[in-house]
């Protein structure tokens, strides 16, 4: 019988969104023996879904995929907001809390080519299409001869550019095209020794109304505690770097039972400059380890380096 009162889950429309989406329903759904029923999906067009290009990455950074579903959970239109991890901002409105996150897929990023195995085998002066300044940053430190052209739209779209020879590769991360069905797209996973991948890259958030406890023990069952704390180290690291760089940023937090390694890196946007450092203790320590490690690389990056990204 259908709920009275469905529990309104929002989220962006596109297609990994709503994957994203029917992930947490089944969760939920297994947990508490609730039913699709239970649930109603409120489709949500954010700022990010509008804007083309280049304007996208001038106002990165400023939560352009959250805001306005952060802001239908505020107003009350919706019960939970699902959020990839990597595009939700440090700082979160004050009446609102992501309490649960699911388990974390594959952190790397995918090379797809329908030319060659890897990133190291593409031919000198080879094109890679990305829309990420820090996919665009590892590239060219890894290979300053090749052309990096931004390159957005789905996967679908991505991939017939490759078809049409509009680029030689791209990047995207394995976690999305997992979570599309479109594993079979990818030629190799980048180790993240290669290419470090970015904050919370495969994290995806649960955010609720702060007082909203009845939803809060719902997703308590769900919750994935070690996925939670390599997301504040991770996070604690950029929240660190956020406000004095705008730069390519890139960080993981691994676990080895109750110890923790985080490596974090920054980049200048052509690769000509990065600095990387590692820490490692534990999973405590979790938000120490990523702020520290963001000082050391403001403190070794230095004035110079900053002053070539604003
Ligand atoms: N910024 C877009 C975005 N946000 C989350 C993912 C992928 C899935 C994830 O990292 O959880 C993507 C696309 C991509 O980077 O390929």
């Amino acid at each position: 019988m259908p709920r009275e009162n469905p529990i309104r889950i929002g989220t962006r429309g596109s297609n990994l969104a709503l994957a994203q989406v029917y992930e947490l329903r089944d969760r939920l759904c297994a947990a508490h023996g609730m039913t699709h029923d239970d649930f109603e999906i409120v489709i949500i067009k954010t700022s990010g879904d509008m804007i083309q290009d280049k304007a996208l990455r001038e106002f990165g950074g400023k939560g352009l995929f959250t805001k306005e579903i952060e802001d239908a959970l505020i107003a009350g239109e919706i019960d939970m907001a699902v959020h990839s991890m990597k595009d939700v901002p440090t700082i979160e409105p004050d009446p609102l809390e992501i309490v649960c996150m699911m388990p974390r897929e594959d952190v790397r990023d995918a090379f797809i080519s329908l030319k060659v195995e890897g990133l190291t085998d593409l031919p000198e002066g080879a094109v890679v299409g990305t829309s990420s300044l820090r996919r665009q940053a590892q590239v060219k430190q890894l290979r300053p001869d090749i052309e990096v052209i931004t390159y957005r739209g789905n996967v679908e779209t991505r991939l017939r550019k490759l078809e049409e020879g509009v680029a030689d590769a791209t990047l995207l991360a394995v976690a999305g095209l997992q979570r599309l069905g479109h594993a079979d797209k990818i030629t190799a996973p980048v180790s993240p020794d290669e290419m470090l991948p970015a904050i919370a890259q495969g994290a995806i958030g649960i955010q609720i109304r702060k007082k909203d406890d009845e939803r809060r023990e719902l997703l308590s069952a769900i919750h994935d505690r070690p996925t939670h704390v390599r997301v504040i180290a991770e996070r604690a690291f950029l929240a660190e770097l956020d406000g004095s760089c705008r730069t390519p940023i890139a960080g993981l937090a691994d676990l080895d039972g109750d110890q923790m390694r985080f490596r974090g890196q920054i980049l200048l946007p052509d690769g000509s400059e990065a600095h990387a450092t590692a820490r490692s203790g534990p999973v405590s320590d979790a938000e120490a380890m990523g702020k520290d490690a963001a000082q050391e690389l403001l403190q070794r990056a230095g004035p110079d380096f900053m002053a070539q990204i604003v």
